[in-house]
C-alpha cells in the first residue's frame, strides 16, 4: 500500500513562536523522503502533522487525495515508527509484530502468517518465538520495522529511527531500511539530522532549518547544486569563498573574488545582477593543488599548512598566497606527498562552482571550510 502526500502551506505556531513556516511539499506514492536538518528546526513537528499527533494552525495536509483536517491518527492511512521502538518485552516477536492486526481483529493464523512473513522480510524468520530482550539493537529495529508495516500503511513515517544504534550498525541498518523500503513501496517520511544517512537512504531530501524548507532535491543535487548557504554548509564539508558579482554573458558569469576574478560556466540564472554579494562553494575533492592546469581554473598559489591522510585521498588545509588569511580546504591524491610548508597551484574545476546569493552569515575573512 501506498499513496501520495500533499502538504500545503502548513504553518504550526506553538504560543507565540513559530515552529513551521509556510510549509509546502508534494510526496510522490512509494518516495522515500527525508526531512533533514538541525535540531530544533521543525522535523518532528512535521512529521507530527502528518501522522496526526498535532494539527496545524493554518494549511493543509492531504494523503491520497483526501484531507487529513479532521481524520484522528489511528483513523489515518500513516503508522509512526520511534526511535525507541516500544516494543513489548513481555511478548514474542511474532505477537509485537501481529500486535496492530489483532487489534484490528485479524484472526490469529492470518495475524501469525503475516507476522512471519514480514520477521522474514526483515532477517528474522527463526527468532518469531525470542522476546525482544534477547536480541541486538539493530535486530529490535528490525523488529519495530516489521511491526509498523504489519498493518500496511499508505505512508510509514520514521522519526530518527536508527539514532539509538552504534555507527556500524547504523549505517548497516540504511541500506536495509532502504532496500525493504524499494520492496513493499510504501511512501516513507524519515526524519534525521544526520546528512549522511539522509544521502545514502533518500530518494529525494528535504533540508530544512528554522521551520522552512531551504531546499528540495535528489541526494545528488542537494549536495553539487545546492540552493543556499545554509543547506551548501550543512551538506558536508565546503569552502565559501566571498565574491562580487560582475558580469554575464550567455556562456559565462563572472565573479571578483579575494584570490582573482573568476569566469565560470552560467549553469542556472539566480538572478545576479552586477555588484550583488556573492558566494563561491567549492567540495574540498573539487579543488586540485597540482602543476596541472588543462581546462582548469587557477586560483594562484597557496602554501601547505598541514594534511592528514584518509585512505582515499589527503585532507589538506592551503593558505592562498594572494589572501594568506584565508583557509582552503582541498582534497588531494591519495599519491600526493603533503609538506607543511610547500608551496601548490590551486586549482579547480569551474564546472564543479556554485555561486549562491549573498554571504555567509558569519563572513570571516578566512571564509575557511565549514
Ligand atoms: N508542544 C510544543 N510546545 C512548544 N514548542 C514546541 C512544541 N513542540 C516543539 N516545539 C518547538 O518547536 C521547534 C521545533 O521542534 P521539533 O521537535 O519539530 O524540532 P526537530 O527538528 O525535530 O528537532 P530535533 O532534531 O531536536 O528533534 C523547537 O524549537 C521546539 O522547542
Amino acid at each position: 500500500m501506498t499513496a501520495p502526500v500533499s502538504i500545503r502551506n502548513a504553518t504550526k505556531i506553538f504560543g507565540d513562536f513559530t515552529a513551521l513556516d509556510d510549509i509546502s511539499l508534494e510526496i510522490a506514492a512509494g518516495e522515500y523522503i527525508v526531512l533533514l536538518g538541525p535540531s530544533g528546526c521543525g522535523k518532528t513537528t512535521l512529521l507530527s502533522l502528518l501522522g496526526g499527533f498535532l494539527s496545524p494552525s493554518s494549511g493543509t495536509i492531504e494523503i491520497n487525495g483526501k484531507d487529513m483536517g479532521d481524520v484522528a491518527p489511528a483513523k489515518r492511512p500513516t503508522t509512526t515508527m520511534f526511535q525507541d521502538y516500544a516494543l513489548f518485552p513481555h511478548m514474542s516477536l511474532r505477537d509485537n509484530v501481529a500486535f496492530g492486526l489483532k487489534m484490528r481483529k485479524v484472526g490469529k493464523s492470518e495475524r501469525h502468517a503475516k507476522a512471519e512473513e514480514l520477521l522474514d522480510m526483515v532477517g528474522l524468520k527463526t527468532s518469531a518465538n525470542k522476546k525482544p530482550h534477547e536480541l541486538s539493537g539493530g535486530q529490535r529495529q528490525r523488529v519495530a520495522l516489521a511491526r509498523a508495516l504489519a498493518v500496511e500503511p499508505d505512508v510509514l513515517l520514521l522519526d530518527e529511527p536508527l539514532g539509538a544504534l552504534d555507527l556500524k550498525l547504523r549505517r548497516q541498518m540504511q541500506d536495509e531500511l532502504k532496500a525493504i523500503q524499494k520492496r513493499v513501496g510504501t511512501t516513507f517520511v524519515h526524519v534525521t539530522h544526520d546528512q549522511e544517512e539522509a544521502m545514502a537512504i533518500a530518494d529525494r531530501i528535504v533540508v530544512m532549518n528554522a521551520g522552512r524548507i531551504e531546499d528540495v532535491g535528489s541526494p545528488e543535487n542537494i549536495y553539487m547544486q545546492p540552493k543556499t548557504i545554509f543547506t551548501a554548509s550543512f551538506m558536508g564539508e565546503v569552502n565559501f569563498i566571498p565574491g562580487t558579482f560582475e558580469s554575464a554573458t550567455d556562456s559565462t558569469i563572472s565573479v571578483k573574488t579575494p584570490l582573482g576574478t573568476v569566469e565560470l560556466p552560467e549553469f542556472e540564472c539566480r538572478g545576479f545582477t552586477p555588484g550583488a554579494s556573492v558566494t563561491l562553494a567549492i567540495r574540498p575533492e573539487h579543488f586540485r593543488a597540482s602543476t596541472g592546469t588543462g581546462s582548469r581554473i587557477t586560483l594562484g598559489k597557496a602554501k601547505v599548512e598541514d594534511g592528514s591522510f584518509f585512505g582515499t585521498h589527503h585532507r589538506a588545509h592551503l593558505s592562498p598566497l594572494d589572501y594568506p588569511n584565508m583557509t582552503i580546504t582541498a582534497h588531494m591524491p591519495q599519491s600526493a606527498i603533503i609538506e607543511p610548508g610547500a608551496w601548490v597551484e590551486l586549482t579547480l574545476d569551474p564546472t564543479s562552482v556554485v555561486v549562491l546569493h549573498g554571504h555567509p552569515p558569519r563572513p570571516t575573512p578566512e571564509s575557511a571550510a565549514l
